[in-house]
């Protein structure tokens, strides 16, 4: 399905991609995420990032996949977006380059993963970006933690079920991209589901539900035993 070519075709691949979910990319956005790109392709050589290899495939299921809630989801302006178990940066990055007004933490708690974000933050000249180099956990510790936009991509989010809502009340939201939709009762009872959407990537590459899940006053205790 999907094969190698040059990086002018790819870029051009990613420009169409992304307009037709409704983002227009400036040529400095597209010239990030092609620099992204080949920083992923260069460091997954050494550290394990990403198991997918090929470039095109790259830009569909992460890239692509990590802007899909842009056109859809109002994310309030110099919102503090906190993603959490970023990994190689997905979603936090290419929602940062479309909307260089968040203000994003990543959260990772892998030391070599820290390394890569730390490098490619410099390389893409990302302002007003941070690396937490710790859990979920340690950072919802902090005294200073606060998100207003919780965003958490192929993750078990079982473990972390706490942190996330004590991360997300009163105000804020948590952004889940799943595989599956998410279960009625596999809501934590704090939290309501605002909206949640199904997508289909290109190229047939597969289907992505977007969950948001916003804080309800509701009493009792909750169990969230979902993965995406
Ligand atoms: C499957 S990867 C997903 C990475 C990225 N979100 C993506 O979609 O490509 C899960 C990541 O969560 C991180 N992680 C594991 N436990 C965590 C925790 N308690 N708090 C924050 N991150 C955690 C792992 O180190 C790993 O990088």
């Amino acid at each position: 399905m999907f094969h190698v070519e040059h990086e002018g075709d790819l870029e051009r691949f990613l420009i169409h991609s992304a307009e037709k979910m409704g983002i227009a990319l400036t040529g400095i956005q597209s010239a990030q995420f092609m620099r992204y790109l080949s920083q992923l392709l260069h460091w997954n050589r050494t550290i394990n990032l990403t198991s997918i290899s090929n470039p095109r495939e790259i830009v569909i299921k992460h890239f692509i996949d990590s802007l899909i809630p842009i056109s859809t989801i109002p994310f309030p302006h110099q919102a503090q977006l906190v993603d959490v178990g970023t990994g190689a940066g997905f979603p936090g990055i290419p929602l940062k380059i479309v909307r260089s007004d968040l203000r994003v933490k990543l959260i990772e708690p892998n030391k070599k993963k820290c390394s890569f974000l730390s490098a490619l933050i410099g390389t893409l000249k990302l302002a007003d970006v941070e690396v937490f180099s710790g859990t979920i956990q340690e950072y919802a510790a902090r005294s200073d933690a606060s998100a207003q936009v919780i965003t958490a991509r192929a993750l078990r989010l079982d473990e972390m079920q706490p942190e996330l809502v004590s991360l997300a009340l009163p105000a804020g939201k948590i952004v889940l991209y799943r595989t599956e939709p998410l279960a009625l009762p596999d809501l934590p009872a704090e939290l309501a589901i605002e909206t949640q959407q199904k997508f289909e990537l290109p190229e047939d590459a597969g289907e992505r539900v977007i969950t948001v899940l916003s804080a309800e006053n509701k009493p009792g205790c909750s169990t969230w035993n979902s993965q995406s």
